[in-house]
């Protein structure tokens, strides 16, 4: 380990040796029962490395937990306390919302933060309407498709306290804003905010979105396989949701085998991939914890800042 080295670098084999006794807050047969999370992560990379991930943020809650009170005691306040806010960051397609997901539920099999939301930053995307008028269509994911001051006043009022609080909801099905749908969010112990944008910086503005994190991660993985893994799941949502006639992507139900390859190739190279090199990946070196995924999505190197 290099001792002057703003991170603590773990293989996975020394990640999953931390695990310290506290055993994981979920059977084998609970963690079974839960579609659509197992049939992506195997039980044992829940067991070995992100129940040690969710340990570690338990402490880190609890710290600041304890923090608080030492603050309120001190200031005599009865101010409720403020949610504790993780960010995600990573590439479109690298697994935020899976890995999101299972930290959610995970983390809130712990005594002292039961209350654990999710949001997506997708749901701050500007609707079609708007991007259209405005030329960037095929610019969705960059930091102007976003608005930007919304997702920062969401923040300031959950972070704040206000007992309840709306986000809008994006459909990756019809491919835009929903417009009478809307995901309330009510004083959660936790908030996970997961996005590709979350550790971006933005000119127009002092305040960050990741002033309000209390921790925050990056997912990351070799360019070649995240595009691979898009890829995969364009050619399997060709086969599931694309069929829907409501879904935006309609007209891809059709495509051929090696279409499909070729019109997901397309918009990786086009869209997502200039996104992930200009403005995704020069935002990993914010992160406190790099998680870095092997070709399989198994977790290969956890690296924590000192
Ligand atoms: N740990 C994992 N093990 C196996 N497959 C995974 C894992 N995480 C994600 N995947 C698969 O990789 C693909 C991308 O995952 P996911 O939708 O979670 O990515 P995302 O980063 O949230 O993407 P987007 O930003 O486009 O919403 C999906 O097809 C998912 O099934
Ligand atoms: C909504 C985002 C930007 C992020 O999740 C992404 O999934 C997306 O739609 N990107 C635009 C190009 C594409 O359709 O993949």
């Amino acid at each position: 380990m290099n001792r002057h080295s703003l991170y603590m670098e773990f293989s996975r084999e020394e990640w999953s040796a931390i695990r310290d006794h506290t055993p994981l807050p979920l059977t084998k047969e609970e963690f079974e029962k839960l579609k659509g999370l197992n049939d992506q992560i195997p039980f044992q990379e829940a067991e070995q490395i992100y129940h040690p991930i969710t340990r570690l943020i338990n402490l880190y809650v609890a710290a600041s937990q304890q923090l608080y009170k030492s603050a309120a005691y001190f200031t005599g306040s009865q101010e409720a306390k403020s949610p504790y806010i993780i960010g995600i960051a990573g590439s479109v397609a690298v697994g935020k919302s899976t890995a999101a997901r299972l930290l959610q539920l995970l983390l809130s099999r712990w005594t002292n933060h039961r209350n654990v939301d999710l949001i997506t930053t997708d749901g701050f995307l500007h609707p079609n309407r708007v991007l259209q008028e405005r030329g960037l269509m095929k610019k969705k994911g960059f930091p102007e498709s976003y608005d930007i001051k919304r997702l920062l006043q969401f923040l300031t009022e959950v972070k704040g306290g206000k007992p309840e609080v709306t986000a809008p909801v994006y459909s990756h099905l019809v491919y835009d804003i929903v417009p009478d749908r809307a995901q309330v969010v009510r004083a959660p112990d936790i908030l996970i905010v997961e996005g590709i944008n979350v550790l971006q910086v933005n000119k127009e503005s002092q305040v960050f979105v990741s002033d309000f994190f209390d921790f925050s991660i990056y997912l990351d993985a070799e360019e070649s396989d995240i595009k691979r893994w898009y890829i995969e799941r364009f050619r399997m949502l060709r086969d599931s949701a694309f069929r829907n006639p409501d879904s935006y992507f309609h007209r891809y139900s059709t495509l051929t085998e090696e279409e499909s390859v070729q019109t997901a190739t397309q918009i990786w190279e086009e869209i997502n991939a200039v996104n992930l090199r200009q403005n995704i990946s020069p935002t990993k070196g914010r992160a406190q914890l790099l998680l870095q995924k092997g070709s399989n999505h198994e977790i290969r190197k956890v690296l924590l800042r000192k």
